[in-house]
């Protein structure tokens, strides 16, 4: 077990690795699976909980309890630092983010991401999204400043500016975000990596790319967005959207032909799916415990 808190472990591997590439897990058993592949830190999206715990569109109908329930059951396994996307805060006032921010760390969280959009948000990558003020992202920013009860607890303020008033406005808004004691800057829906360079001189904080597939933002690999001063690469979906095509080419085929015998080659095994949840390990301790006899 590890003494440090889960904020201290995420600045940890952003000194380790740069870009530190954040890769979504939708669930516990992903975490451990990512935790495996040898990522150093991992990503609880807004879309995800609400596609995948909900069935239900990012569109802002997802709670914070939604979310405290998948952030907890993931920090219950696995203790790479998870970043957390709340998107606008769950609520208007100063207190609604406070609360967010200290449940996030009570469960476990080690970083989250709060953004400008108004409550009835969008995916930032669809068109027709609204943003606050940059006045109410600063008081939204503020609020969950004074709200840490870790002061390593990673806050990341997210603008979705670009698209809606261009690159200067979004910059100037991500300098104010930093100004108010956000650690880093994400911004959403970049188009070029020229756009990393631009709010990296301006805001004077590290900087987080969003690269999830089929959306505005090319998928540039880690050299480039290292080349562009880039600190943090999110890819909050990619195991989620393949995750979703293998279960659908599984339920097809299982109808089509009454068997899963051609499916079996895009199945983990039960020997691998036992082996990333320590199966073996949790048998081995029941074993000593109750010195391998039955219970009765
Ligand atoms: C990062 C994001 O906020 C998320 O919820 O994962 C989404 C990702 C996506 O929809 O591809 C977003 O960029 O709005
Ligand atoms: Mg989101």
């Amino acid at each position: 077990m590890t003494t440090q808190t889960a904020g201290e472990r995420f600045r940890l591997a952003l000194q380790q690795e740069s870009p530190l590439q954040i890769v979504g897990a939708i669930n516990a058993n992903h975490a451990l699976l990512a935790q495996r592949a040898g990522f150093k830190a991992i990503y609880l999206s807004g879309g995800g909980v609400a596609a995948g715990s909900l069935g239900m569109p990012d569109l802002g109908i997802n709670t914070l309890d939604d979310v405290l329930t998948d952030v907890r059951r993931i920090t219950d396994v696995c203790d790479l630092p998870l970043l957390v996307d709340v998107d606008t805060g769950f609520g208007p006032s100063a207190f609604n983010i406070a609360r967010t921010v200290k449940s996030l760390i009570k469960f476990g969280a080690a970083a989250l991401h709060i953004e400008d959009q108004v409550g009835a948000k969008r995916c930032g990558h669809r068109p027709g999204k609204e943003i606050v003020s940059s006045g109410e992202m600063v008081d939204r920013i503020k609020a969950a400043v004074d709200a840490r009860t870790d002061p390593a607890f990673y806050l990341i303020a997210r603008t979705d500016a670009i698209a809606v008033e261009g690159l200067d406005a979004a910059i100037a808004r991500a300098r104010a975000c930093a100004e108010a004691g956000a650690d880093a800057i994400f911004a959403e829906a970049a188009l070029d990596l020229d756009t990393y360079r631009k709010f990296g001189a301006a805001v004077g904080v590290p900087l987080l790319a969003n690269i999830t597939e089929f959306g505005a933002t090319p998928l540039f690999t880690v050299e480039e967005l290292r080349s562009a001063g880039v600190a943090m690469a999110l890819y909050p979906l990619s195991a989620f959207r393949a995750m979703n095509k293998a279960a659908q080419t599984v339920y097809e085929t299982l109808r089509r032909d009454g068997t899963q015998k051609a499916v079996l080659p895009l199945m983990q095994t039960r020997a691998e799916l036992y082996e990333s949840i320590g199966y073996h390990a949790y048998e081995q301790r029941l074993d000593a415990i109750f010195s391998g006899k039955p219970q009765s």
